[in-house]
């Protein structure tokens, strides 16, 4: 599509480490593995730095599962890490700390205005698990299980099916066209509605490399956030069949001609593209990151819903690497986190960024690139920032909702993109930290007591921005870069 929005790129070197394709080559886990033992020195010289993602001291695991407990977690670190100058050396890491503590700080304060109960007395948050509930009768066999699930769950499209559905895949019924697909819509002989993805983009080699590769992702995944495959074809070209999402995606709900998305079905949408993203992150059989997190990529059900689709660039990443280092550059401009686009680092945070970023939007109802081509990424860090840092929310909340918002809630996403959009992904929350945040005391106190958070390991670029000099002249010209290839310069 010729929208910039839609580009995929590949401007990384090809002689960066890549790990990213291929994730049971042993030669690529030595390099990661030996990259993660070169990293352990520095990182020890660094103890104190906090990572949100993990809140190490066992005495804090109790209260990570209130918004008052990620906060104060993460208050505590970052305050001791701007208290204690041989703890943290550079004076640029402690002034992003400083930062960030102000917004921790203040949604803190929010908290213990708007809550009436006792912090103490919330019960532990539980995340849901869908897919390991739904599997827990046939562990004994994961495999046969896989493939008794796939079998099960998939059913084999003919092309002639698909012909009958979509009236000869005619070119009014197309609903959607990406970087790599024509999307159409149909119904079965049963009525059922779906939406039929046509691999249409390169040679036949990529598109059967693609249509495995996002077969091989969505395959696994089931979440009321998350798109719902109903089966494949692969006559006449490669085709995947999705039930349809009615809505349509977010991208033209929130900034096409059909009206404004009233703040709550904003908040709404928010919340659950951060469960669906949460069930990725840390539920799901696998641990999967998006990598294309975008209001494209957000589909609406009939009640606004929202379900995460296009896994065309997802990547499952094993639960003991850190992390990916891809060598190929692709994504969507507007959303790509600074160690993403520098380094070509892949791990849950650069989901985390690209979230923040969708906030944003919802917020604002801004376009991540709008349509003088200007990234979002700039707006965001040299506009939004400040305004964001002040919460200063008249400000900030889209002109055309008026005054017809929820305070709270628009303070809570505020601070919540403002944290998600961190240059330094240690102090990004992960994203059951970003639902806790988001949803507030009443969703904590509905959770019972059987919490158990995913335990998550330090990521690779936690380290990598631990130990390099982060300083706002290189962020100045990491901007620079954006906008230099944003607008072709
Ligand atoms: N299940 C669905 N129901 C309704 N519309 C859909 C559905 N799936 C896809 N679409 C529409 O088609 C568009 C493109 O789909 P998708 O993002 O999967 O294609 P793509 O070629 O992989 O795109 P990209 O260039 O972002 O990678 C979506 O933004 C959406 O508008």
């Amino acid at each position: 599509m010729a929208d910039i929005n839609h580009h995929k790129h590949s401007t990384l070197s090809e002689n960066s480490a890549d790990s990213g394709d291929k994730p049971d080559k042993n030669s690529e886990d030595v390099v990661v593995q030996a990259r993660h033992k070169r990293r352990g020195a520095m990182i020890s010289s660094y103890a104190s730095a906090q990572d949100l993602r993990s809140p190490d001291a066992e005495n804090k695991k109790k209260d990570g599962s209130s918004p008052k407990g990620v906060i104060e977690a993460s208050l505590e670190g970052l305050e001791s890490d701007i208290a204690s100058p041989e703890d943290s050396p550079k004076a640029e890491v402690r002034c992003t700390h400083a930062g960030a503590l102000s917004n921790w700080r203040k949604l803190f304060k929010l908290w213990k205005r708007k809550s009436e109960k006792p912090f103490s007395t919330f019960p532990q948050l539980v995340v849901p698990r869908l897919s390991r509930k739904n599997n827990s009768s046939k562990q004994e066999n994961p495999m046969l299980r896989k493939l008794y699930n796939f079998k099960s769950s998939l059913e084999n499209f003919s092309l002639s099916q698909l012909r009958a559905a979509t009236d000869n895949f005619n070119r009014e019924n197309i609903i959607g066209r990406g970087g790599y697909a024509e999307v159409y819509k149909g119904r079965l002989k049963d009525g059922k509605l779906i939406a039929i993805k046509r691999l249409t983009k390169g040679a036949p080699d990529e598109r059967t490399a693609g249509f495995l590769a996002e077969l091989g992702i969505i395959a696994h995944v089931n979440h009321p956030n998350t798109a719902k495959l109903i089966g494949c074809c692969i006559e006449g070209g490669m085709h995947l069949v999705f039930q349809l999402s009615p809505l349509g995606n977010l991208r033209s709900a929130l900034h096409g001609s059909k009206g404004t998305l009233n703040w709550s079905k904003r908040y709404k949408i928010a919340l659950g593209t951060a469960d669906g993203l949460t069930y990725l992150h840390e539920t799901c059989e696998r641990r999967i990151i998006h990598r294309d997190i975008k209001a494209d990529n957000i589909l609406l059900t009939e009640n606004f819903e929202p379900q995460i689709c296009d896994f065309g660039l997802a990547k499952w990443l094993p639960r003991q690497w850190t992390h990916y280092n891809v060598s190929k550059f692709e994504g969507t401009f507007g959303y790509f986190a600074p160690e993403y686009f520098m380094h070509g680092i892949v791990d849950e945070k650069t989901d985390v960024y690209a979230f923040g970023v969708l906030l944003l939007e919802l917020i604002t109802g801004r376009k991540a690139l709008d349509d003088q081509q200007q990234s979002v990424v700039i707006w965001v860090q040299i506009l939004a920032k400040p305004l964001l840092d002040e919460n200063d929310i008249k400000e900030l909340v889209d002109p055309s909702l008026g005054d017809n918002y929820d305070v709270e809630e628009v303070e809570r996403m505020v601070l919540t993109a403002s944290l998600c959009i961190e240059q330094s992904p240690l102090l990004r929350p992960q994203m059951s930290q970003v639902v806790i945040l988001l949803r507030g005391d009443d969703y904590v106190a509905e959770c019972s007591n059987e919490s158990q958070h995913p335990s998550h390991q330090r990521t690779y670029s936690n380290e990598i921005q631990d130990t390099q000099e982060y300083n706002s002249t290189k962020h100045i010209n990491n901007i620079n870069r954006l906008r230099e290839i944003a607008l072709g310069s």
